[in-house]
């Protein structure tokens, strides 16, 4: 992390902006941050990402993309925000809420009784053999079962454990149903289950825990 990083992007939370169990000092859900073509640049960055896991440049390219990127993260370096406020994680309107960490899942149906979502994994995605890395679907379990227990909750929930079973290999570009619902809460705990599937065919499923946080937990 850089000197400018550490001092610009890490700002703690203040009097104003107090975490109150949560992941986000003032987590305010919006469709603005960032304008209106903000998922068009994630998807640019998505695309790239998946170029780079397939490339073989030639020295001489890789001189040039080394130039362009170097420009590339000039221009971000003027516009850094912190975690609070970046649209990264906010934009409900954006696949994964426009989170680039996270593989794109678009939410089809979510509340109280679980989240019905369609993820792809694409080629930044891959594993080896052409299909998905096991720790990215691991990701996708993880936050879609955050917010399952999220959503019965009405605040955020923290992995405590996250089992996932591999049932049968996961395919790369290909739309999958996840499906996570809330299997039995017992207090501040959230036992939460979950499916992946391509077709009518079991990719994965999940075993987890989610703890729900006390008010000012960090
Ligand atoms: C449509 C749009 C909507 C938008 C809506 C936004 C939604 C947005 C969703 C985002 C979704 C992101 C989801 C990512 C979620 C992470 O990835 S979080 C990051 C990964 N997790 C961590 O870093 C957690 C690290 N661990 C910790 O912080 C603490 O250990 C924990 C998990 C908070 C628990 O600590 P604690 O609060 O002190 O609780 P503690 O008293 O120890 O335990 C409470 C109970 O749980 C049990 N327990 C705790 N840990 C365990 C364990 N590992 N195994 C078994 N039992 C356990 C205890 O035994 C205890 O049980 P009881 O005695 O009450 O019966």
């Amino acid at each position: 992390m850089t000197e400018t990083s550490k001092h610009e992007w890490d700002i703690p939370a203040t009097d104003d902006s107090p975490h109150e169990g949560g992941f986000r000092a003032d987590l305010q859900i919006t469709t603005d941050r960032g304008g209106p073509r903000y998922g068009e640049m994630i998807e640019q960055v998505r695309s790239f990402m998946g170029k780079v896991r397939y490339a073989s440049p030639t020295p001489e390219l890789a001189d040039e993309v080394i130039e362009d990127l170097r420009k590339l993260n000039a221009k971000l370096d003027t516009m850094l925000v912190d975690e609070w406020t970046t649209p990264s994680g906010t934009r409900i309107d954006l696949p994964s809420r426009g989170n680039i960490t996270l593989p794109p899942y678009e939410v089809k149906d979510g509340g109280p009784d679980g989240v019905d979502a369609e993820v792809t994994f694409e080629d930044f995605h891959l594993g080896g053999n052409g299909v998905a890395h096991g720790g990215h679907v691991a990701v996708a379990f993880d936050d879609l079962g955050g917010m399952a227990a999220a959503l019965r909750t009405g605040g955020v929930a923290r992995t405590a454990y996250l089992t996932v079973n591999y049932r049968s290999l996961t395919p790369l570009n290909t739309p999958l149903v996840l499906k996570t619902w809330v299997d039995r809460h017992d207090g501040r705990k959230l036992f939460v289950k979950g499916t992946l599937h391509d077709g009518d065919r079991l990719c994965a499923d999940l075993d987890s825990l989610f703890i729900e946080l006390k008010p000012g937990q960090p």
